[in-house]
């Protein structure tokens, strides 16, 4: 019987007919029944499709598509053959530049109703020329099923794991680097981490490929410092993945879903690898961020570098710097960048990355930019223009209170988060500072992930 307590029209375990008016934040379709939402994985805007349902809670259900009664005229078949259990791409299904306009529309949703700004422009989506193949860093958790070694992704909303041999949004490089890791694993019979146990040794297998130079980093991510065979296991990927110069091993010994724990090892090879990013070349080591669409994330740091807007006298701060990568992109227009970031170890590739690339004017600061910017405004640093580009979570109030105390003429913000993104225009317009347009970037084909830099200006003075 549907739960009458609380006026909720559908019940779990059974089938309803549903029409999808839109997608949801992670790429699934939502409908309504009777007015009732119903969130359907895998349903598109415009299908009626039928729904079984999954989980009810007070105010929206959760339905498992069964049948697609009038399917989207976007609809396609996905091309890859586990999508269906893997939860690594949401998209597949929808058409490539309706994936473009879906994102689009994120944007505009946010900044609509979570910003409250809906006079903000939002560009159409600059798509990626390839959207497959594309990720330059893989990060694949690694365990046992029926007495086999798997390596792949999560399924959808589980810690169950795909078996992967070809993901088609990784470089085909890491695809190599999970077929020979996973042999290797099984054929010397080293354990694997069960994280229901807590027991085991491998829990994690990374990639990295530096897109233009070809250089690999394989990281293997240990419950222990033990790395039981560690010679053979480094001779094995030495001999069979093709431009190797790192294997570094991490280790977590904490029972947590953080992929990587504090001690970062590297047991053969470099500390880092190498790639490009326009005119510049970037070390990279196992734990430093960086965009992993190489391609487009020239096209996005270009696209804020635009929005700064310099003209080479200007001082700027780039907040949540990383390796410094939109930091030297700015420095080559402007007379004097600070980059921050709370990650030390990218800092000092950071550091380096300006001394490789001999770019002189920028500064990088460890610390929380929580920490940093209220001493920069305290030692009177006034910057022309700030860039800011944080984690999901956005920034805190009081980094953006301190912009704005900065009182720059512009904000460039970087997101990778439409809601994040959306709160803190609001935050922003409340402190004389106004959104002027936002231009989406596709950095993550096939999946629900939006990227967007925004262009806020100080309003004139009345
Ligand atoms: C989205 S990444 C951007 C990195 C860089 N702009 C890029 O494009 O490569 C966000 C960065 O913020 C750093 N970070 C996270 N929280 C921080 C904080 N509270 N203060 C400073 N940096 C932080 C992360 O380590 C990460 O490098």
């Amino acid at each position: 019987m549907a739960n009458k307590a609380y006026s909720v029209p559908v019940e779990k375990g059974k089938s309803y007919n549903i029409d999808i008016t839109g997608l949801g934040h992670s790429g699934e379709g939502v409908g309504r029944y009777q007015d009732f939402t119903v969130f359907v994985p895998q349903a598109l805007p415009g299908e009626k499709v039928a729904a079984v349902i999954t989980t009810v809670k007070k105010t929206y259900a959760v339905g498992r598509l069964k049948d697609v009664l009038m399917p989207s005229p976007h609809r396609i078949i996905p091309e890859c053959g586990i999508y269906n259990e893997c939860g690594g791409c949401q998209l597949q299904h929808l058409s490539y530049q309706e994936q473009l306009n879906a994102k689009r529309q994120q944007v505009v949703d946010a900044v609509t109703r979570i910003g409250k700004l809906p006079e903000v422009k939002v560009h159409p989506t600059l798509g990626a020329d390839n959207p497959w193949y594309y990720r330059n860093k893989m990060q694949f958790p690694v365990g046992h099923k029926n007495g086999k070694v798997v390596v792949g992704c999560f399924t959808q909303g589980s810690h169950d794991i795909v078996d992967t041999d070809n993901c088609l949004i990784q470089h085909q490089i890491n695809n190599d680097i999970v077929r020979e890791v996973r042999t290797v694993i099984d054929e010397l019979g080293i354990e694997t981490y069960d994280e229901h146990t807590g027991q085991g040794i491998i829990r994690h297998v990374l990639g990295r490929v530096g897109t233009a130079t070809g250089e690999v980093m394989v990281v293997l991510v240990t419950a222990t410092d033990r790395l039981p065979q560690r010679e053979t296991i480094i001779e094995r990927l030495k001999n069979k993945i093709p431009n190797l110069v790192s294997i570094v091993q991490n280790v977590n010994t904490v029972r947590t879903n953080i992929i990587m724990g504090n001690k970062t090892v590297t047991i053969w090879g470099r500390d880092t690898i190498t790639d490009k990013l326009g005119e510049f070349s970037f070390a990279i080591s196992a734990r430093s961020f960086f965009q992993v669409n190489t391609t487009q994330a020239e096209v996005l740091y270009n696209q804020a570098v635009q929005y700064a807007g310099l003209n080479g006298a200007e001082t700027v701060i780039d907040a949540y710097c990383g390796t410094g990568t939109i930091t030297l992109f700015l420095a080559r227009k402007a007379a004097q960048v600070y980059g921050i970031e709370v990650v030390e170890p990218a800092i000092l590739d950071a550091r380096q990355n300006a001394i490789n690339n001999n770019v002189a004017n920028v500064e990088f600061i460890v610390g929380d930019t929580v920490d940093v910017m209220p001493r920069l405004y305290k030692q009177g640093l006034r910057p022309d223009v700030i860039v800011v580009d944080p984690p999901r979570a956005g920034c805190e109030p009081k980094v953006l209170e301190t912009f704005a105390r900065m009182e720059p003429k512009r904000i460039v913000y970087v997101s990778c988060n439409p809601a994040s993104l959306a709160r803190d225009l609001a935050v922003l317009s409340s402190l004389g500072y106004i959104a002027q347009e936002i231009q989406p970037v596709d950095m993550f084909p096939q999946t629900f992930h939006v990227e967007s830099v925004a262009v806020i200006e100080k309003k004139p003075q009345e």
